[in-house]
């Protein structure tokens, strides 16, 4: 399967199609970050599914991480009409893209990358093979709008966030006239929030996207969220990462501004889902890590009892304070519960000072411990052994949770977790928020919480959306119903090249 360069300048597609027969070509451009990837990957092969031509395009940074931890060569070398595409993202090797420094990821790629992908849009749509038909963007670049509106090519916005945080950000700028943001001040953070319909009663300031605890609106990160977020509008469509059961209310507000709306996930178990019934023997659950798995916790997990385990992950941006882990490291020994713990090599902040761990630490979790820098999340999920999940409620590792039916003890870490933690706590009801706590002692009782005390409070609601998950992503249910709209979606696409009418210039560019 062909991985090109941009810097490699222009080859054919791979396949050669009769110019009679229009197969529909998308491109498909997440943020480069894990959790985009992840999700955009799995819509890439729902499409190859669907037979249409896929362009995949990643950070060269990141397309060689997947290709050393992942299978994703194996996985979509089956599918002729899908090709890698890379670009420079403009940050040096070592950068540690997560952390509070993630957001430079935006700013780079502004800088060094906008005119190589320009080019390549150019190039992909000039294509007189299977020239591009759609761009699907995640809404978190502004200009890739711009890009396809100046070359005549219709966007599908697919967005990886919650649906409930993506339409907390929608109604960012009328919170704002209404005088409900900025935030001033940690007074605020338990004001209600009352202006976001359908959520009129659940948000408080603390709740909101982290980016908006900054007082002054005019802050850079604030600033670009909202500027991307307001991008989504300018689509043809919008795709979200869930399914219509458990966000009917706001579904309903949504579909009042964007005229169309496909749910089509739980996306890892739609994938699983198609697969099995395409009898492929591919593995469906195949890994698109940037890490390692390390699958030494399977067989540990092996000899655990059933539910008796919680897992921890924070997933691939999430940094700790070192006081922060040993806070929940005695909260996780003192809850007397076997834990198994993710914690990436870069998620710890290295800080002056011993690097000491208390005998006690060490002795408790040689006992009913399990540290690992990154496991096979899906698979931890559906182990008969775990029985909660402490998650910074990133929005994939919350809905494979929910599918799973594992409750979780949410601790978000920054921008939509925030939000996605209340509704776990308050409208799902499949789990406890901690959120802006670190405290041992919390972290003991919570975990203590979850997974004896008040574990049937969270039993038939975590069933019950499990149950509802996979019925969606099913034949004949909501997702796998609104997946084949969206294609169909896609294949009316038509792309009037610019070239046609002479207003863009295609020829074989050499190097770009
Ligand atoms: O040891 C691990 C830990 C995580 N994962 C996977 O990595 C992904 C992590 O995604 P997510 O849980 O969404 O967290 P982030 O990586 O933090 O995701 C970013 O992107 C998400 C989607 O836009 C946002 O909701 C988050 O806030 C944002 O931080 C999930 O699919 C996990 O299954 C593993 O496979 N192994
Ligand atoms: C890397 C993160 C920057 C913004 C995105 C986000 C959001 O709330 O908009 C949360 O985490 C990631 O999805 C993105």
């Amino acid at each position: 399967m062909p991985e090109k360069t941009i810097l490699e300048g222009p080859k054919p597609h791979p396949t050669q199609m009769s110019q009679q027969e229009q197969i529909s070509h998308v491109l498909i451009f997440p943020l480069p970050v894990q959790g985009h990837v992840n999700s955009m990957l799995r819509l890439a092969e729902l499409l190859c599914l669907s037979n249409l031509h896929v362009t995949f395009l990643n950070s060269v940074h990141n397309h060689d991480r997947l290709l050393r931890f992942s299978d994703i060569r194996t996985r979509f070398e089956r599918y002729p009409g899908f090709v890698f595409e890379t670009f420079p993202d403009g940050l040096p090797e070592d950068h540690p893209r997560s952390g509070d420094r993630v957001m430079d990821i935006f700013y780079a790629i502004d800088g060094v990358a906008k005119p190589l992908i320009k080019e390549l849009f150019k190039r992909l749509v000039c294509d007189t093979v299977t020239p591009l038909t759609c761009v699907i963007t995640d809404g978190a670049f502004e200009f890739v709008h711009e890009f396809a509106e100046e070359l005549g090519i219709p966007t599908i916005c697919f967005r990886t966030i919650s649906c409930c945080s993506f339409w907390v950000y929608y109604c960012l700028p009328k919170l704002i006239e209404a005088g409900e943001l900025p935030l001033k001040g940690k007074e605020d953070l338990d004001r209600k929030i009352e202006k976001v319909p359908g959520m009129e009663t659940i948000l408080r300031g603390r709740d909101l996207p982290s980016f908006f605890r900054h007082s002054e609106i005019n802050n850079r990160d604030v600033q670009l969220v909202l500027r991307a977020n307001r991008a989504s509008s300018r689509a043809h469509a919008l795709s979200l990462n869930t399914f219509e059961d458990i966000d009917a209310l706001l579904l309903s507000h949504i579909r009042c501004h964007f005229p169309k709306v496909f749910t089509i996930g739980p996306l890892h178990a739609h994938l699983k889902s198609r697969l099995s019934r395409a009898a492929t023997t591919c593995d469906p659950s195949g890994g698109n890590s940037f890490w390692e798995e390390d699958k030494s916790c399977i067989p540990w997990l092996n000899t655990m009892p059933l539910k008796s385990v919680i897992y921890v992950s924070f997933g691939s941006i999430t940094v700790l304070s070192k006081d922060q882990m040993f806070e929940f490291w005695h909260g996780l020994v003192n809850s007397g519960k076997p834990f198994l713990w993710v914690i990436r090599p870069d998620s710890i902040i290295r800080e002056n000072g011993s690097g000491h761990v208390p005998e006690e630490l060490l002795e408790a979790t040689k006992k009913r411990g399990c540290m690992v820098e990154w496991v096979p999340q899906e698979e931890v999920l559906f182990h008969p052994a775990i029985g909660g999940f402490l998650t910074h409620s990133g929005w994939n590792s919350t809905i494979e949770s929910m599918v799973a039916g594992v409750p979780m003890i949410c601790w978000p870490y920054f921008g939509d977790q925030q939000t996605n933690s209340r509704l776990v706590s308050e409208v799902w009801k499949v789990g406890l928020d901690m959120k802006d706590t670190c405290d041992r002692l919390i972290v003991e009782k919570m975990v203590r919480d979850l997974m004896d005390e008040r574990r049937e409070d969270f039993l038939q609601a975590t069933k019950e959306i499990s149950e509802m998950a996979r019925k969606s992503v099913n034949e004949g249910g909501s997702s796998y119903l609104n997946l084949d709209r969206l294609v169909e979606e896609i294949r009316l696409m038509r792309v009037q090249p610019l070239h046609s009418t002479g207003q863009i210039e295609c020829h074989q560019t050499e190097n770009i």
